[in-house]
């Protein structure tokens, strides 16, 4: 099968693609200079994760080598909450381009659609309980047409939005002379976004599924904010297991092979030498119907949803663009 996704801004992006939240430093550019050696040609990255200096500094290491060219990756940053007013959409595009160290982005992404307040802004410390100090005045068209201005400047060669329900896909549709090229959105086998990714393919729109192992190391991130939740444990669902142990492959192989079979793009997250290669091995193997069809009856639905941000960020939903279902009909 092909390895890359053609996008409806002309632009080709890799089906497979290195995720980057929650690692900074050397753990992070090693681990990027390890994916690009190994044949990863996307990397996905964001203001937030406080990493582009050192994903930018795995990039060059990589090119160093003679191995890969710029021009061979797919490098994809996102605007933070708190750049969600118009004004700060060219700003902040330009600190994430010095960051990482290069002219333009492959793709830039809306990271969420709720708007958040900048540290200077602030009138008191940050509430201790993680709260997020919302921005409730969220202009969605406005921050869009800002996106596209970065497109005319050359800045970023795609845009695209993360973490928009399908409101919010509208109503950006419907202004829009750059239609958004990608969804960000979480998705894998209990959170198979039936509905969304209907909506995305009339319209033209692919899909990256963030967390498409369903990001079993965040454990550590929820202990320290004091808060006890469930995280699901797909690598070792009977069913994952039976159909990795008819192909020889491992689970998280299984889980994204599925995604990538049905032209879903993937973004798994690893440090690790060994499952970094590991999860770049999903293109020499082929899940038949029943594997497909036993797969696809995982799916939960909405119940199936594990990063519903309120757990980490209390207060969210409050926010007038958030999402998800609020809390209180969660
Ligand atoms: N737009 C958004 O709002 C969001 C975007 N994202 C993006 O999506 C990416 C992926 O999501 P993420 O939350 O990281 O979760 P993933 O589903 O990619 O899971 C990553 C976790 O799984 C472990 N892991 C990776 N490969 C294997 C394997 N083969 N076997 C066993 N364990 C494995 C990793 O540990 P180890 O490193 O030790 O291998 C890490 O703890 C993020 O890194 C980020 O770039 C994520 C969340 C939200
Ligand atoms: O990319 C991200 C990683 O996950 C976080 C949730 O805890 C999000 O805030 C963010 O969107």
């Amino acid at each position: 099968m092909a390895t890359t996704l053609q996008l409806n801004s002309g632009h080709k992006m890799p089906l497979l693609g290195l995720g980057c939240w929650r690692a900074v430093g050397d753990e992070i550019s090693t681990a990027v200079e390890t994916a690009l050696l190994a044949g990863y040609r996307h990397i996905d990255t964001a203001e937030l994760y406080h990493n582009e200096a050192d994903v930018g500094r795995g990039i060059r290491a990589a090119i160093a080598t003679g191995k890969v060219k710029r021009s061979d990756v797919f490098v994809v940053t996102k605007l933070p909450s708190s750049a969600m007013r118009p004004e700060r959409v060219e700003p902040c595009l330009r600190r994430s381009l010095a960051a990482l160290g290069l002219d333009s982005v492959d793709l830039y992404l809306v990271h969420s659609p709720v708007g958040a307040l900048e540290r200077s802004e602030l009138t008191s410390p940050p509430p201790e309980d993680g709260r997020m100090p919302l921005h409730h005045g969220t202009d969605l068209i406005a921050v869009w047409k800002e996106m596209e201005r970065m497109v005319s400047l050359g800045l970023a060669k795609s845009i695209g939005v993360s973490n928009y329900n399908e409101r919010q896909m509208r109503k950006t549709l419907a202004i829009a002379t750059i239609p958004p090229a990608v969804l960000q959105v979480e998705c894998h086998v209990y959170f198979q976004q039936l509905k969304m990714r209907e909506f995305c393919k009339k319209h033209n729109i692919a899909i990256t599924a963030y967390a498409p192992l369903a990001s079993p190391g965040r454990k550590v991130l929820y202990e320290k904010r004091g808060v006890k939740i469930e995280l699901p444990d797909l690598l070792n669902n009977p069913v994952v297991r039976l159909v990795a142990e008819k192909h020889k492959r491992t689970a998280a192989q299984v889980l994204l092979r599925f995604l990538v079979q049905q032209d879903i793009i993937v973004i798994p997250k690893s440090t690790n030498a060994g499952r970094i290669k590991e999860n770049s091995d999903i293109f020499s193997f082929k899940l038949d119907e029943l594997d497909m069809k036993a797969l696809s009856l995982l799916d939960q639905g909405e119940a199936g949803r594990s990063f519903k941000f309120y757990d980490s960020f209390p207060g969210v939903d409050e926010h007038p663009e958030f999402p998800f279902p609020v809390k209180s009909t969660a």
